[in-house]
């Protein structure tokens, strides 16, 4: 018999999401299921999925049920799982705040990259404190037909190839993940950033998402970028934080990254529910099979 699974769309600078409150862990959500989902015509849509859980419901979390009610287990839009999504806490956060489940002010979520802290701010910004970066040793090359560019490797929990170039347009039409050697240095795939400046430690990206393909914005990509333009500005590259403000433009609107006084990088920027409504059961069975 079809019951009814309810669901909400959100987005955080046009990086948009199917949300989907579970605080049991009782949605059996495949792979296959969560690709139908997002896709944009035959399913709902949207470039990942935020399955939200209690982390003592979810093994992956309960670990951190302590420190952290709620479990972001987020899906890339192909169905398979990554480590972080910086957009998707902020909009995972402003969910919480939208059913009554937390107030204005500071609140830890769960992920798969840790506990991160997270601040509902009046005026409707999220910032979310996403750790320190990962800075592997050695270049790496990013391709596109017949250019060539080397590339910062920078982890944020999730890898990223963070790409300077002339011209936003010399990414191409991103259909396809862009070719990054050598390939050992992303085991688990890469989301790859292409970077122009727009000023003093003010850039604009383009990013091709591991999972999900071209999107119109990426939080740890921001993150990324921005460490990666501050040690092409000459920072200490002891350092894993960032030493000062930059601004980072996406095709979905803007991304401030700071440092926060404990040395952790701390993104913000708008998270926004867009809709509400509930999904067909029996055709969430069907599809994931
Ligand atoms: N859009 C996200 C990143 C989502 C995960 C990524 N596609 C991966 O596979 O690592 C963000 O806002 O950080």
């Amino acid at each position: 018999m079809s019951t009814r699974i309810a669901f909400l769309k959100g987005h955080g600078t046009e990086n948009d999401f199917v949300i989907v409150p579970d605080p049991e862990n009782a949605v059996d959500l495949p792979p296959a299921a969560v690709a139908a989902l997002c896709d944009r015509r035959a399913g709902i849509g949207g470039d990942g999925l935020l399955h939200v859980v209690r982390s003592a419901a979810h093994p992956e979390a309960a670990a951190m049920a302590g420190e952290a009610e709620w479990f972001m287990d987020y899906r890339n839009g192909d169905g398979s799982v990554a480590e972080m999504c910086g957009n998707g806490v902020r909009v995972f956060a402003r969910y919480l705040q939208y059913a009554g489940l937390v107030t204005e002010g500071d609140l830890a979520v769960a992920t798969r990259g840790g506990v991160k802290r997270v601040h509902l701010a009046k005026d409707g910004d999220v910032t979310v404190g996403m750790g320190r970066a990962r800075l592997p040793e050695g270049e790496v090359t990013v391709v596109v037909g017949e250019r060539s560019w080397p590339a910062r490797n920078v982890n944020m929990g999730n890898p990223h190839a963070v790409a300077f170039v002339a011209d936003l347009a010399h990414a191409g039409d991103l259909f396809a993940p862009p070719p990054v050697s050598p390939a050992s240095a992303y085991p688990q795939g890469v989301n790859v950033e292409f970077v122009v400046d727009r000023g003093p430690r003010h850039v604009a990206l383009r990013v091709h998402e591991r999972g999900s393909g071209e999107t119109r914005s990426c939080g740890t990509g921001a993150c990324a970028v921005a460490v990666a333009a501050a040690r092409r500005d000459g920072a200490d590259p002891a350092v894993t934080g960032l030493p000062a403000t930059y601004v980072v433009d996406v095709p979905g609107g803007r991304l401030v990254i700071t440092e926060s006084p404990d040395g952790e990088i701390e993104m913000t920027g708008p998270a926004v529910i867009v809709a509400t409504g509930e999904i067909d059961s029996e055709w969430l069975e069907t599809v994931a099979r």
